[in-house]
């Protein structure tokens, strides 16, 4: 009889397997990290020989005689999303190492697609809800294309095959039998139609992608997506793989948000916001990402999510720890934020590879501004900290104006909620509650949810949200011309950070733009390319807090 589901969680740094019971609670799992290669500045690989191997290593190490035959009932997968592979079909080796989501080699890749399809450009983003930017897997996949010798040939032979990380786990899983991806992950590669969900032809063409390189997409719950192989892991013979979830969908689907308008942010080493917006794909204009949530089982409906994420959270101080030695541990910066009465005026924005949502700035770099003799390292590791719930502010006011939800509580997950003074400052910023839950593996969890479902280990998702149990609320207290005078000295950062970074003209758009800058019309600029300045946020900022306040906007749902 089925006792456990389990789920891998292939992320960024490491990657887990856990087993599951029938009320979520974890029974065995392991974990190992994996090599961050990183060839120039800016470019992150991983070897995915060495993730497959961790993979299998994570798996043998928790099973360890803890399960008998017959008691798994399935297994999900949730990983690491956009990071592109190309392997060959037939040996099954990497034809490149994996280019990692945050790798920025491919910047004028996507600038150059960017201004070739300037008209075309917000009938490709209602497509796939996504920006052209270095993030997504297509300009990744472009370059491996460009760059690795004969792979173009073999991609159009049929021989070389592309996946995220999801794919090249599964095809190793089942034997190098199933070639598949899941509609979560596909929906960030920017060659996926999120209405229709298939691989959209003009896209590939746009980006010169052979399809008959892609896999097959999936649903993100299905009792049929592969068969385990005995030989490539011998623990998991014969046994289903049913779910397959991006790892962020996975969070927010393990934080059971599955009514629309509720909403997770996890806090790893970078932070990612979630909210459900039900069946509706809600188009942003304040620098959302619109993507697929989940869709269980083939020809279900989808359910879409509205998501912007920041690269630099968890990892800023590490930054801090490891590059400027201001700290020994990432646990000690709490006692060092409560040591002083307020960030004493210091602000840092950790723009070190551009800003993610919702400015998509890739000329941003990292600043620290608001320094006076006053200030001590205190100060500094305060602003640290402060940086991943402004961040997640900038992110939530975006959604409040996408979405004309009102959020009611954040449900918050990864390594740095384990800080309570940046839990009590992210409530007092937002003005909302944020909560933690009783299973704070939050991503593992919603690749189980999603396999067990399928398979009917799990009986329906109100089982689940039954299960969900809070471990801690903090709730706000910050008066209001407070926070709003801490939002607007952000913006005034986040300002500071802009236009440092310039690249070479890249043809007439990008030499528009530089000479807007250079005439010193920087926010006409800002307004010429399409995305919101910082001032312009303030603006947004501020009217969301007075709508808020003036309960114009309480309890409004999404239509
Ligand atoms: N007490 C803490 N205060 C602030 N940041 C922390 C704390 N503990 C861990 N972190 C940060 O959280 C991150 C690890 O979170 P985790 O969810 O494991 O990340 P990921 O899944 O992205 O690898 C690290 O970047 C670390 O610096
Ligand atoms: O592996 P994580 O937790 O750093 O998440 C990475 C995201 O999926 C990138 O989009």
């Amino acid at each position: 009889m089925a006792k456990y589901v389990g789920a891998i969680d292939q992320g960024t740094s490491s990657t887990r397997f856990m087993l599951f019971d029938r009320d979520g609670a974890v029974v065995a799992q392991a974990q190992a990290e994996h090599t961050q290669i990183y060839p120039k500045a800016g470019w992150v690989e991983h070897d995915p020989l060495e993730i497959w191997d961790k993979t299998r290593e994570v798996i043998d190490k928790a099973l360890g005689g803890a399960i008998r035959p017959g008691e798994l009932s399935a297994i999900g997968i949730t990983n690491q999303r956009e990071t592109t592979i190309v392997w060959d079909r037939t040996t099954g080796m990497p034809l490149h190492n994996a280019i990692v989501w945050n790798d920025t080699r491919t910047d004028e890749i996507a600038r150059a697609v960017a201004a070739r399809f300037r008209k075309g450009k917000d009938h490709l983003r209602a497509q796939t809800g996504l920006p052209i930017v270095p993030y997504f897997s297509a300009t990744k996949l472009v370059w491996l294309l460009e760059n690795v010798p004969g792979l173009r040939d073999a991609a159009e032979a049929g021989t070389a095959l592309f996946g995220t990380v999801d794919t090249w786990l599964i095809w190793n899983l089942t034997g190098r039998t199933a070639h598949v991806t899941d509609v979560s992950n596909a929906s960030r590669t920017l060659l996926m139609n999120v209405h229709s969900l298939q691989w959209e032809a003009k896209l590939l063409e746009t980006f010169g992608v052979p399809a008959i390189m892609l896999p097959t997409i999936v649903p993100s719950s299905s009792a049929s997506i592969g068969l385990c192989d005995g030989a490539a892991v011998p623990g998991l013979a014969g046994v289903h793989i049913a779910g397959i979830l991006g790892d962020q969908q996975a969070a927010t689907f393990g934080q059971v948000c599955f009514s629309p308008g509720q909403a997770k942010a996890t806090y790893g080493t970078g932070a990612f916001i979630m909210m459900n917006t039900g069946e509706r794909a809600v188009a942003s204009t304040n620098g959302l990402l619109t993507t697929v949530g989940w869709q269980l089982g083939a020809g279900a409906k989808p359910v879409y999510c509205l998501e912007g994420g920041v690269a630099y959270a968890g990892s800023l101080v590490q930054w801090a720890r490891d590059n400027l030695k201001m700290i020994q541990n990432a646990a000690q910066t709490e006692s060092i934020c409560r040591s002083v009465e307020d960030n004493g005026g210091v602000y840092v924005v950790p723009a070190f590879a551009g800003l993610f949502a919702p400015y998509w700035r890739s000329d941003a770099r990292g600043v620290i501004c608001g320094l006076t003799a006053f200030n001590t390292v205190a100060h500094v590791v305060r602003a640290c900290v402060e940086a991943s719930a402004y961040q997640v502010k900038d992110i939530l006011d975006a959604m409040a104006c996408d979405s004309h939800v009102r959020l009611h509580a954040l449900r918050c997950d990864g390594g740095m909620t384990v800080n309570a003074f940046l839990m009590q400052f992210q409530a007092d910023m937002l003005d909302v509650a944020v909560t933690v839950p009783a299973i704070a593996e939050t991503t593992a969890l919603g690749a189980a949810f999603a396999a067990g479902l399928a398979v009917g280990f799990y009986p329906d998702q109100a089982t689940l949200t039954r299960q969900w149990v809070k471990a801690r609320e903090w709730v706000p207290h910050m008066p209001r011309a407070q926070r709003e005078f801490l939002a607007s000295r952000w913006c005034m950062a986040i300002d500071r950070s802009l236009d440092w970074h310039q690249s070479p003209p890249a043809g007439r758009a990008e030499s528009e733009r530089l000479e807007l800058v250079r005439s010193g019309s920087s926010s006409k600029a800002l307004e010429w390319s399409g995305r919101p300045s910082a001032a312009a946020w303030a603006v947004r900022i501020l009217a969301v807090v007075s709508i808020a306040a003036a309960g114009f906007i309480s309890g409004r749902r999404l239509r």
